[in-house]
């Protein structure tokens, strides 16, 4: 860094727009390595993306079953009347052959004995015999029954060999759940990209620091952002902390980039005489691929990448150090990056529209505001209630946001009023 009164006025870097920022991110993540491992198929893929086609190994169900709990019938036999010659409950099947004018007490998920044809519903007959021990003799159908009535015909869900779980789904209850049922013992997933958190600034202490000296503040952001990585499925490692000073933000960074796929940095992106991180990316050989965006908060956001001595790219997000600005451009820029690298099928936040509950007046970037949604019945949109001073310092500013409107810069009008409707980005 030269000396103050030498250094730039301005910055040498254009705020590009967000779109361009947006594109360029998309790009990275394209030419980042997705790697891929076989896993056991145990609470451990949850979260995780499938790398691969996975297809059933059986019919589903294998055999005719019922839907209902009565009695298997032959449709059609020409008699009403139904002798009950044994019964098929889930988990014991009858196994004997169903003639004209009889029938087999059948539970739902029983296997429909040979030669039946339909199962009738308890509720649709009359029991018109049974023994002085009360045992069913005979029963009478209330209604005719056709051919097909609540059975489950083999492979009507699903046949052998159909993709159960598509490449690139993410690893949910459900995924876990039709794995099961195949009985598939292993799957290919993702990787998910190592991720590490640094904060930098000579003015940051422990967060378990009680007595923090005046000048001094406790380091949020890392936890902050390692928080947030969880939130979205991603594990990040603690970088810790580093001072401002150059050859030991070098010293951090060049050590961390061997082992991470994702470095993202706080603080010391700016103007100010100790923002050295952009100076050091470049030192240690990575390309700054943008070094300011036009959005509030996050105006200094730098995304840099490089191989850094070995085959894959890594990128360094190295993103301001003000708590709301670290915390949006986290969600906007390293979220769907990771997400990328994980192979996630959708990997930005979803879009929805929203009504405002109040004015929001507009400044000179486009902003992301931080807001929380209350629904009412009668509304047709979600109401969005802004919380609080936006200002990027604000860390109560974050505090129980769900949404993020896009609100645009002041151009011809000065602010947005109560009731008009905005899009917003719904949040984790
Ligand atoms: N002359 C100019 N000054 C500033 C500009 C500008 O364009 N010209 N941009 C402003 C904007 S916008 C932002 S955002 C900030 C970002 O600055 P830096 O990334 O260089 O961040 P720092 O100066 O290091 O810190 C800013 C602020 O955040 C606090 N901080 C830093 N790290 C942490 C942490 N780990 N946990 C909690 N809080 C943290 C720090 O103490 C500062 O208060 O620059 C404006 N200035
Ligand atoms: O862009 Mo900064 O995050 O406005 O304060």
């Amino acid at each position: 860094m030269p000396p103050p009164a030498l250094r730039d006025r301005q910055s040498k870097y254009l705020a590009i727009p967000m779109k361009e920022a947006e594109e360029i991110m998309k790009n990275i993540g394209k030419q980042m390595a997705k790697n891929t491992e076989s896993l056991a198929v145990s609470q451990e893929i949850l979260g995780k993306i499938a790398a691969n086609f996975v297809k059933s190994t059986e019919n589903m169900p294998r055999t005719r079953v019922s839907t209902k709990d009565g009695y298997a019938i032959i449709a059609n036999d020409g008699s009403s009347t139904k002798t009950v010659i044994g019964v098929s409950l889930a988990g014991a099947i009858y196994d004997g052959v169903l003639q004209p004018g009889q029938c087999v007490r059948i539970s739902t998920g029983g296997v429909v004995p040979e030669s039946s044809t339909a199962v009738v519903m308890v509720e649709h007959t009359i029991c018109t015999k049974k023994t002085d021990d009360e045992e069913e003799l005979e029963i009478q159908l209330k209604e005719h029954i056709s051919t097909g009535t609540n059975i489950r015909e083999p492979g009507s869900e699903t046949r052998q060999g159909d993709v159960i779980v598509r490449s690139g789904t993410k690893i949910g209850s459900a995924e876990f759940g039709i794995l099961k049922a195949f009985g598939i013992k292993n799957i290919f997933v993702f990787k998910k990209p190592v991720i590490t958190v640094v904060s930098t600034g000579n003015e940051l202490v422990s967060p378990d620091c009680e007595d923090v000296p005046i000048g001094m503040i406790r380091d949020s952001n890392g936890p902050q952002l390692l928080a947030l990585f969880t939130e979205y499925g991603f594990h990040a490692i603690d970088g810790e902390r580093v001072s401002d000073d150059f050859e030991s933000i070098k010293e951090k960074l060049s050590k961390i980039l061997k082992t991470s796929d994702i470095v993202v940095t706080t603080g010391g992106v700016s103007m100010g005489e100790k923002d050295n991180i952009k100076e050091v990316l470049i030192d240690i050989g990575m390309q700054i691929q943008f070094g300011r965006v036009m959005m509030k908060p996050g105006l200094p956001c730098t995304v840099a990448t490089g191989r850094f001595g070995t085959d894959s790219l890594k990128t360094v997000l190295a993103l301001p150090g003000n708590p709301a600005s670290a915390w949006v451009c986290s969600h906007l820029f390293a979220v769907p990056l990771a997400r990328t690298i994980a192979g996630y099928a959708k990997t930005h936040h979803t879009r929805i529209t929203v009504r405002l509950a109040h004015d929001i007046k507009l400044g000179d970037r486009p902003e992301y505001v931080r807001a929380f949604l209350e629904e009412l019945e009668e509304e047709d949109f979600p109401i969005a209630h802004v919380t609080g001073n936006q200002i990027s310092s604000n860390i109560g500013s974050l505090v129980g946001a769900n949404v993020l409107l896009i609100v645009p810069m002041k151009e011809d009008k000065e602010s947005i009023r109560k009731n008009e409707l905005v899009k917003a980005l719904l949040l984790r």
